[in-house]
């Protein structure tokens, strides 16, 4: 059995944030991918993406993703995970997977420091850009949607959250 709890969405949607807070709420353990990364790499993910190049950082983030053996945690990913389509079969495998939807104007607030994320983005590539790119690939991917828009208090994205899920896992 491997029932998780997968976040998924654009970079800044808040899926370490609240993933901690999920699992604090639901008593669950809580693993973040990125930080298995670094850990696994011993470098910041910025140096890793630095160091890699895109391609080789997009795979390697998958493959962070597809040695997962986990079960009953809230898994906070990167957000680039969703280009391997493998890894986002393996997610889906696992657990309930669900897409923290932000608007563009929220992530493009809270992402201020773009060129120090690690973010994998093409050259030339801008947040806009990678935005459309992406939102139609977390849509597909995820088993729920849930919009997690709301500045400061996280209640209702974890209320909203756990509803979605208990509903998903009874019906199944
Ligand atoms: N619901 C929220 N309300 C206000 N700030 C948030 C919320 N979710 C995330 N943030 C802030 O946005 C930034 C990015 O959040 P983070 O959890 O790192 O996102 P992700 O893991 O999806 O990249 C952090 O500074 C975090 O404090
Ligand atoms: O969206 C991206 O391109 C990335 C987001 C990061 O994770 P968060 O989504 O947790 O910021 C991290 O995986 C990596 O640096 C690439
Ligand atoms: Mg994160």
């Amino acid at each position: 059995m491997e029932k998780n709890i997968i976040l998924i969405g654009m970079a800044a949607a808040g899926k370490s944030t609240i993933g901690k807070q999920l699992a604090d709420r639901l008593d669950l353990p809580f693993v973040d991918t990125d930080l298995l990364m670094e850990a696994w790499w011993g470098a910041p993910l910025q140096s890793i993406r630095d160091f890699l190049g895109l391609e080789a950082f997009l795979r390697a983030e998958a493959e962070q993703v597809l040695r997962l053996r986990l079960s009953g945690c809230v898994i906070a990913t990167g957000g680039s995970v969703v280009y391997s389509e493998e890894a986002m079969a393996r997610l889906r495998e696992m657990g309930s997977v669900v897409y923290l939807r932000s608007s563009f104007e929220t992530i493009a607030r809270r992402l201020k420091n773009p060129l120090s994320r690690g973010l994998a983005m093409r050259p030339g590539q801008s947040i806009r850009d990678l935005y459309d790119e992406r939102a139609p690939l977390y849509s597909r991917y995820a088993h729920l949607t849930v919009d997690a828009d709301t500045d400061g208090e996280p209640e209702e994205i974890l209320s909203a959250i756990i509803h979605a899920v208990s509903l998903r896992e009874e019906s199944s």
